[in-house]
């Protein structure tokens, strides 16, 4: 049975409830699984998170990941209940408050810098236990790949975090927001690339529920998530399009990655290759940004890291829908799954650029037209506005399914995830926040607002 990481559950959910139902006979905890198993979308096992960690041992893994790797063991315990949960204590306050809706972690007090760092560790795994539980998912399913994205998403934005709570906590509690206090927040909101529209859109509607009601700090909070939830989910409603962007079974998915120079779209494929591998996808990358000489070696680069081939030609001036004509016949020759492109960021200008993209997209819509083609625009999270403005022009034409969100574990600020949904009305696909194969994820509007403002 293999994890769908493109959908976060198992590819056959049918066959993991009878397998729990075998199991049921056993402690508590597994009897409580299999109930919630009922309820929820199937996620994974301890087991299938261990088979996972042994067959991505050797790539390329995240300093943090590493770190945490040494300090803690994936082998599930006698008791079903994993190493990593145990350790940190995190099963007990798992348990106490699960319950709850709006978790609170407990609040740092210790001084002592070794200390402190394995509270923090320990405070970063409970709180991301605590973000997969919410999303109905028991300790025993829990994977510790996932927690690790979790702290690492966490972190990512634990500047912005910090700042928004500090300001909320000054301002909120003492009833309808003063003239000054909306400036402040709007002043936060706006620094932290959120946008005009969607910080206008955060302060009335933050302003008109406090007119209602004083809301204490925690309700505040709880108040601003949905807030947050909503900017990020209505362009998947408008667009009346799935939450979940996974490639179809035994049917070519195409998927076109383009963006700006630099936005991170070859290592955005190098990811999403390994994702589809580890998901038993058959994939296969087609190289056809060739106007910059490097690129063609990059993404083989990537490809030799994701167990990916990649089809490219490497003479002179090649016509990318060229490339993009031979990619397909092969993937169609091979039986493959998924299909992903590269494309130039950069030509001589927008103008040829545009062409470019309209003629690949044509070349596919003319030799696959059964297939699913998907077109993702790479967006660096770091640019804040900047990176929006140059977005602007795909939008216009690469029919865009969606925003890849790039670097938002470096000098970005997170806003700009509100920013695009408000602004772009793209739905956010994928988030990545850092240079490894494994710094990619799926994205969850839920664990975004859960990153962004829990204490
Ligand atoms: N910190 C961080 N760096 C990233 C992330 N994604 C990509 N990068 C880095 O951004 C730089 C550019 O990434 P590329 O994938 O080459 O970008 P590109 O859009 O393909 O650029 P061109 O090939 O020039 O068109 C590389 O140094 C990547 O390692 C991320 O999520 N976090």
């Amino acid at each position: 049975m293999v994890f769908n990481w493109f959908r976060r559950q198992f590819n056959d959910q049918q066959e993991k409830k009878e397998e729990q139902k075998s199991q049921s006979s056993a402690s508590p905890e597994e009897v409580e699984a299999t109930e919630e198993e009922e309820t929820t979308a199937s996620e994974p096992t301890p087991v299938e998170a261990t088979k996972e960690e042994e067959t991505t041992a050797n790539e390329p893994t995240p300093v943090e990941a590493t770190e945490e790797e040494e300090t803690t063991t994936s082998e599930p315990t006698p008791t079903g209940t994993p190493a990593w949960l145990q350790q940190s204590g995190g099963l007990e306050k798992l348990k106490e408050s699960a319950i709850d809706d709006t978790p609170e972690p407990e609040p740092v007090t210790e001084t002592p810098t070794s200390e402190e760092t394995v509270t923090t560790q320990d405070e970063e795994t409970t709180w991301s236990a605590q973000v997969l539980a919410n999303q109905g998912r028991t300790p025993e399913e829990i994977s510790e790949e996932e927690i690790s994205w979790l702290k690492q998403l966490r972190r990512g934005l634990g500047k912005t975090r910090r700042n928004f709570l500090n300001q909320l906590k000054a301002t909120v509690g003492k009833g309808p927001l003063n003239e000054e206090a909306v400036m402040e927040i709007e002043a936060l909101l706006l620094q932290a690339d959120v946008g005009i529209e969607a910080t206008d859109y955060i302060v009335e509607t933050l302003q008109a529920k406090m007119r209602e009601e004083a809301l204490p700090l925690e309700s505040a909070i709880a108040y601003l998530k949905e807030i947050v939830r909503e900017i990020l989910e209505r362009p998947f409603q408008e667009k009346n399009t799935p939450i979940t962007f996974a490639p179809e079974q035994d049917k070519l998915n195409i998927w076109l990655i383009t963006g700006v120079n630099g936005a991170g779209k070859t290592t955005t494929i190098g990811k999403l290759a390994h994702l589809g591998q580890k998901s038993d996808y058959t994939c296969l990358i087609a190289a056809a940004d060739t106007f910059r000489a490097a690129a063609v070696e990059q993404v083989k680069a990537w490809g030799d890291r994701a167990n990916t081939e990649v089809v490219a030609n490497p003479g002179k001036n090649t016509d990318p829908a060229a490339v993009v004509y031979d990619a397909i016949s092969k993937a169609q020759s091979k039986g493959t799954e998924l299909l992903l492109v590269d494309t130039a960021g950069r030509l001589q200008n927008k103008k040829n650029l545009m062409e470019e993209l309209g003629k690949i997209r044509k070349v596919i819509d003319k030799k696959a037209p059964d297939a699913n083609i998907e077109s993702l625009l790479v967006i660096d999270a770091s640019l804040g506005q900047n990176g929006l403005r140059q977005a602007e022009a795909f939008t216009e034409v690469a029919r865009l399914s969606g925003v890849v969100l790039t670097k938002l574990d470096g000098s970005s600020k997170g806003g700009v995830a509100l920013a695009i949904s408000k602004q772009l009305n793209l739905p956010i696909r994928f988030i990545g926040a850092g240079e490894g194969i494994e710094d990619l994820r799926p994205f969850s509007s839920y664990e975004f607002a859960e990153a962004l403002l829990s204490e």
